[in-house]
């Protein structure tokens, strides 16, 4: 089965032309200013403010914390800005009937066949960066239906602050500083999923005003009807080598290991309604084809086993775990070789659990992890930088399983399973054995 992954965006982004200034109220931080000084008017003309004065916002504005290790954390070498939560201001800017909402659902969230309105955008913060910056991060996850974040950047004049965001390989920058005091001002944005490390290069002159939003799926991802153009070819190959007489005559099991990271915490590994890019289709796909697919965390203990030094003869193997359990790492960590060795002990002695299948029993779609997703992966985990302190969710990289009923030549074909996993029940042991089949 070839496809490429390259073909999956995870990050857009646009720019919506200014047609009534956009206006920003809010609380006064002492009694002392009278409340007409606590409003903007922002057009983007000249310095973008067209009434008001931004020093009144800078000073009602506290210092943005971030997160690290579950707590969050003011440290100026990391990040460097002013925030206001929602309960404190107020705007005119509506992500929804600005058309920001429907664009990202049909690049970041295009479901098989789901209508646009699968994506809801939660206002999360004001920041404001007078020679500030963001170092790289991803962004804390806040439920199992997190999937990404939206900046949009207000057109005020200021120089530098680029917005870059990085997955795999692949990078994208945003400049807005350019666009700002141009002949058409404009307010401009960009969207990505929230597993993507990006960071906010020093604003070096002038103010970078940003609302962030953060972004949750709602729609329910069952309708499997409509595919789109993208999709579709990948589908038709699955359900080629599905039709394959010989290929897992008497069934068995598939893996793929995901392109994008996941929340999960300990009692949750609830994720088919977030999934991201390629990674929906193929959830989506296989479940369509009448197989079973469920997501695990692989963890390859090779380390583990080199570490202990007692174990020469051992042989490393990767692990398929049923669950892992929610670990918080105190303390910062210098080099990844410190947090591996933590995070490895932890998951392997304790926080794994394995899952009855073995490793060896799944034939791989796509190759394990390279080496630098599995650093990602345990930093995910440990929850290394992100934009709140949080200990409820956290990241793994993990794998598709998917289950594969047998081809049986007297029915005509491959089998399906009477009804698909519930993604939430990690009795999965064996499929193949405890749920039966419909004939095709
Ligand atoms: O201001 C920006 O462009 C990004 C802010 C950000 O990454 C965050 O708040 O987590
Ligand atoms: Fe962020």
């Amino acid at each position: 089965m070839e496809f490429s992954q390259r073909d999956f965006v995870f990050v857009c982004g646009g720019s919506i032309p200014i047609t009534t200034p956009v206006a920003l109220r809010w609380d006064r931080r002492n009694d002392e200013k009278a409340a007409s000084c606590c409003k903007l008017l922002i057009d983007g003309e000249g310095d973008g403010i067209k009434h008001g004065d931004i020093s009144n916002l800078i000073a009602d504005m506290r210092p943005a914390t971030f997160g690290l290790a579950g707590e969050d954390v003011y440290d100026e070498r990391y990040r460097k800005a002013l925030q206001l939560e929602p309960s404190n201001f107020s705007s005119s800017f509506c992500p929804y009937t600005s058309g920001t909402v429907d664009s990202i659902t049909q690049i970041l969230a295009p479901g098989l066949g789901n209508g646009a309105s699968s994506v809801r955008a939660e206002l999360y913060k004001l920041n404001a960066q007078p020679s500030g910056f963001f170092r790289a991060h991803v962004d804390t996850p806040r439920s199992p239906s997190h999937f990404g974040s939206l900046v949009v950047c207000l057109p005020v004049r200021h120089a530098g602050g680029n917005l870059q965001v990085r997955h795999n390989d692949k990078s994208m920058s945003f400049d807005w500083s350019t666009n700002s005091s141009a002949n058409q001002p404009s307010i401009q944005w960009a969207a990505f999923y929230s597993d993507c490390e990006h960071e906010v290069l020093p604003v070096t002159s002038g103010h970078r005003l940003t609302l962030t939003y953060n972004l949750y799926s709602v729609a329910p991802d069952q309708d499997l009807s409509k595919p789109t153009d993208l999709e579709l070819p990948l589908i038709q190959q699955m359900e080629l080598v599905l039709n394959n007489p010989d290929f897992l005559p008497k069934g068995g099991y598939l893996g793929f290991y995901t392109t994008h990271a996941y929340p999960h915490s300990s009692d949750s590994f609830s994720i088919s309604a977030s999934l991201k890019g390629i990674d929906k289709v193929i959830w989506q796909g296989f479940q369509r084809l009448g197989c079973g697919v469920c997501m695990r965390p692989v963890l390859d203990v090779a380390r583990q086993f080199g570490r202990q030094g007692n174990s020469e003869d051992a042989r490393p193997r990767p692990v398929l775990g049923k669950y892992l359990k929610l670990t918080t790492v105190d303390g910062t960590f210098e080099d990844w070789n410190g947090m591996e060795s933590v995070m490895f002990d932890d998951c392997y002695n304790s926080n794994l659990v394995e899952e009855g299948i073995g490793f060896e029993k799944v034939l791989w779609i796509n190759r394990p992890t390279e080496e630098k997703h599995r650093e990602a992966q345990i930093a995910y985990t440990a929850q290394q930088y992100g934009n709140e302190g949080s200990s409820a969710f956290i990241y793994s990289w993990c794998a598709i399983i998917i289950g594969v009923p047998p081809y049986s030549g007297e029915h005509g074909g491959r089998m399906r399973l009477e009804k698909t996993f519930e993604e939430r029940t990690r009795d999965w042991d064996d499929p193949l054995c405890t749920v039966s089949f419909l004939p095709k």
